[in-house]
């Protein structure tokens, strides 16, 4: 759309600025009354919380300006089980840009609204094997953009967004998220526009998908949608429940709204484990056995199917843009507790339910 229709549509969707406090209908205590496993999964969350704290490997990411001075300090590990129940620990309602775990949500939606037959042959289902923003995996493969959790897969799936215009698609995408969350989500608006203005290479990658024909749309609009996407603030906490309507086949745990279909959640977690965590999701899948989706701001969100979502957050990033911390914490957890979709003997734990 021209500049100033964008400019406007950018001031009727923005509606805060960075650092607002957490507003959460979600109670930050919730009782795990007589369940008997809860006070040790709250007691492992804290056992991983601190072995890994020190961890100072990775750095913070910075090709996108803003994200570069978020505190390195900072690491969260929240859990929601499948009934709504809640356990947190360290920075878990410190707010952050929820970057590509977005992906994972937007692919959900956009599956539910137009079916997965569509979805699936627009976008694919395959591994790249090379980083999130590549785009010689779209020259390697035809201009297919392959999958929906690297960036060019992700454009590709945000232009299906159902919606007359761009207030409408960005609508359809933030209500989802936000009924995912349990919550309104709001843009961090100072990520937004660092990401805005240096986001050359996402424009690039929309415009050849568009030579390719494989990107409906103005590729500029499209980037934009994706960009604010990208920059809704969620906690570590917000990411659990997001997860754990995942792990629920689509119902919101806390709220009981079902956010998608049971068939759309499936679809969904098979893409995670494949490609959830970029050219590392073998490794990934083979240490913690369930799918999982990272971001580049640090965090991290694991589903255990029936069972329930895990997230964590911290912002020191591997070479392929996934939280050590987080990584370290999650391959921990999924040990402790059992969590391993592989593993022929029943977990020996459960999350809290
Ligand atoms: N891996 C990520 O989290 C990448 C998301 C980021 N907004 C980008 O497009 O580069």
């Amino acid at each position: 759309m021209p500049q100033t229709e964008r400019n406007e549509a950018r001031a009727q969707l923005h509606v805060s600025g960075r650092d607002t406090e957490l507003q959460t209908d979600l109670p930050r205590e919730v009782s795990t009354g007589s369940l008997p496993n809860a006070e040790r999964v709250a007691a492992l969350m804290q056992q991983a919380h601190d072995q890994f704290a020190s961890l100072d490997d990775g750095a913070v990411a910075d090709y996108i300006p803003s994200l570069g001075t978020a505190d390195p300090a900072l690491f969260g590990l929240a859990i929601v089980g499948v009934h709504g129940d809640a356990r947190a620990v360290g920075d878990a309602d410190h707010l952050f840009s929820i970057q590509s775990i977005s992906k994972a949500f937007v692919f959900a939606l956009v599956c539910e609204a137009l079916g997965h037959e569509q979805v699936w042959r627009a976008i694919g289902v395959n591994n790249t094997g090379l980083p999130f923003n590549s785009v010689m995996a779209l020259e390697l493969n035809g201009g297919r953009p392959m999958n929906p959790m690297v960036n060019a897969g992700a454009l590709a799936t945000t232009a299906l967004a159902p919606g007359e215009t761009a207030v409408s698609r960005w609508a359809f995408i933030r209500d989802g998220l936000s009924a995912f969350a349990g919550r309104e989500l709001e843009i961090d608006t100072v990520v937004y526009e660092s990401e805005a203005a240096a986001n050359h290479r996402n424009q690039a990658i929309a415009r050849l998908l568009q030579s390719y024909g494989h990107l409906p749309g103005d590729p500029i609009e499209v980037t934009d949608i994706y960009t604010m996407q990208c920059s809704l603030l969620v906690s570590a906490r917000d990411l659990a429940v997001m997860a754990a309507t995942l792990a629920d086949g689509g119902v919101n745990p806390v709220t009981g709204r079902r956010v998608v279909g049971e068939e759309v959640c499936a679809d969904t977690l098979a893409v995670m484990a494949t490609t959830g965590l970029y050219e590392m999701s073998g490794e990934w899948l083979f240490e913690v056995g369930m799918p999982g989706k990272s971001g580049v701001s640090g965090g991290i969100i694991t589903i255990a199917p029936g069972k329930g979502g895990l997230a964590t957050y911290s912002p020191r990033l591997d070479a392929a843009g996934n939280s050590v911390r987080g990584q370290s914490a999650t391959r921990f957890l999924s040990k402790a507790l059992g969590l391993n979709l592989f593993a022929s003997r029943p977990a020996s734990e459960s999350l809290p339910s």
